[in-house]
């Protein structure tokens, strides 16, 4: 369990994150997304007692991470991969790791296995592609068998298939029970990977959202009928928006497919189609931050 409770960090000019809460419960992936420079590492640097908030509170199995005994084996974190001394190989990072947290040198075996750098363990780190530095960093994360995790923006510099990898990864720890969040500025990242989203923009937050949820607000319906021309007047009245599609479909927003259905029966118009459409999770993503991006392309 996670728990971010009236979080603020203002740094001199500039307020980083501003009176976020939410909670990341066991059990499942939790996204945190939000454009660049939207909060997400200072809200994770807070949570792992990197960064002094201003104001509000952090706390990880409910207490500050400071205070965690063997902080190593409850909480495991990606946060910058770059952490690390060139000149050592991928194993001694790992086992000095180990070493200094009481852990056994067989968990160095066991992660590098399970990121599967085995082929490289040997080698400097100074030589690694930024893929292969994601997965040491992952490895590291893993290596007190945590039961929490933090990873920022894990899939950066992955290939599809490491890119899939971590997906499945990061479900198997949330099946196992554990608790994982996980950062991006890509919704097409968290499809198929994060059952509920923390949404943050400019440093606030826009969404503590469950991604069916996300899906369902975007949602219009879908209704054809050969006297469309009636139809639409009568959901008009009914209090529905209603836009002709080019193909002779009507799309209708603010009344639920059933409700198409009833209105349509009682007006005596006959439907050969009716199903309800859900928004993209980039459509509804981009509706939730459009207004929120503070670093834009072409921007002034
Ligand atoms: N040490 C610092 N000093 C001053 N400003 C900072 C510092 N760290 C972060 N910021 C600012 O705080 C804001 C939030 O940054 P943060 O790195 O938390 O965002 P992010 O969502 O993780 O972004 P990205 O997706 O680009 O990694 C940014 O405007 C950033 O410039």
């Amino acid at each position: 369990m996670i728990e971010v409770d009236g979080l603020t960090k203002r740094y001199r000019t500039r307020v980083a994150v501003e009176d976020v809460s939410f909670t990341v419960p066991p059990g499942r992936v939790t996204g945190f997304l939000g454009p660049n420079g939207s909060g997400k590492t200072t809200t994770m640097r807070c949570v792992l007692g990197l960064t002094r908030p201003t104001a509000g509170t952090a706390t990880v199995l409910g207490v500050p991470y400071r205070q965690l005994d063997v902080p190593m084996r409850r909480v495991g974190a990606l946060v910058d991969p770059r952490a690390r001394h060139p000149g050592r190989t991928a194993y001694a990072h790992l086992l000095a790791l180990a070493q200094s947290n009481g852990l056994p040198a067989s968990r160095v075996d066991d992660v590098v296995d399970l990121v599967g750098l085995g082929a490289v363990a040997h080698e400097r780190v100074r030589g690694f592609s930024l893929g292969m530095g994601q997965r040491l960093g992952i490895a590291a994360a893993l290596l007190g068998d945590p039961e929490v995790l933090l990873l920022d923006e894990p899939v950066n510099g992955l290939d599809p298939e490491g890119i899939r990898w971590v997906r499945g990864l990061l479900r198997d720890l949330a099946v196992e029970g554990r608790t994982v969040l996980v950062s991006s500025h890509l919704m097409s990242e968290m499809e198929d990977t994060a059952d509920h989203l923390v949404v943050l923009g400019r440093g606030r937050l826009l969404a503590d959202v469950a991604m069916a949820d996300l899906l369902g607000r975007g949602a219009s319906v879908r209704v054809r009928s050969p006297r469309a021309p009636v139809l639409a007047a009568a959901l008009h009245r009914a209090g529905a928006a209603v836009s002709p599609q080019p193909d002779g479909a009507l799309r209708v927003d603010g009344l639920s497919a059933a409700a198409v259905g009833d209105v349509a029966f009682a007006a005596g118009v006959p439907v050969h189609e009716l199903a309800t459409v859900t928004a993209s999770l980039e459509a509804a993503y981009l509706a939730l931050t459009g207004e929120d991006v503070e670093y834009r392309a072409g921007a002034a």
